[in-house]
């Protein structure tokens, strides 16, 4: 189960993205916003990250306008690993070096042919479990 979320300046992407993984038959659960009206963006980065941390869900998805306040809000919660990407190259550094658990992006950056090539390099690439890569996360987690 993927947790996606967004503010307004990513409620369309977000809504590309849902489409995409259903027909993918990837399961998702929306943590909103639910409409284009302006709201803020920590509000649904901190759902997202505990749905995550829960393990209610295995990975999330956030998108604002840039991507950056919302990385920025989910990564103040103790064991995420949000990593902003607008290239497929960082998506899938980030799942094999850093196993990153929640994918952000921003839909005033990037298109959305090119994002739902993020998400999906994002969602099938495994972390490598590499000794230094587990040493490097537990030196973040501490
Ligand atoms: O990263 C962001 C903020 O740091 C996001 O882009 C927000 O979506 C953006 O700030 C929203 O801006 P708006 O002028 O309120 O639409």
């Amino acid at each position: 189960m993927i947790a996606i979320g967004s503010d307004h300046g990513g409620f369309e992407l977000k809504k590309e993205v849902m489409e995409h993984l259903k027909e993918r038959n990837i399961e998702y659960k929306d943590y909103g916003t639910y409409s284009k009206e302006s709201c803020d963006y920590p509000v649904y980065a901190k759902k997202v990250a505990e749905a995550v941390l829960s393990k209610e869900c295995e990975l999330g998805i956030l998108i604002c306008g840039t991507g950056i306040g919302i990385s920025i809000a989910a990564n103040k919660v103790k064991g995420i690993r949000a990593a902003l990407c607008h290239d497929c190259f960082s998506a899938e550094a980030t799942k094999s070096h850093n196993d990153a658990n929640i994918l952000a992006m921003g839909a005033r950056v990037v298109g959305p042919g090119l994002a739902l090539k993020i998400v999906d390099t994002f969602l099938d690439t495994p972390f490598s479990n590499d000794e230094r890569h587990i040493r490097r996360i537990n030196l973040i987690e501490d």
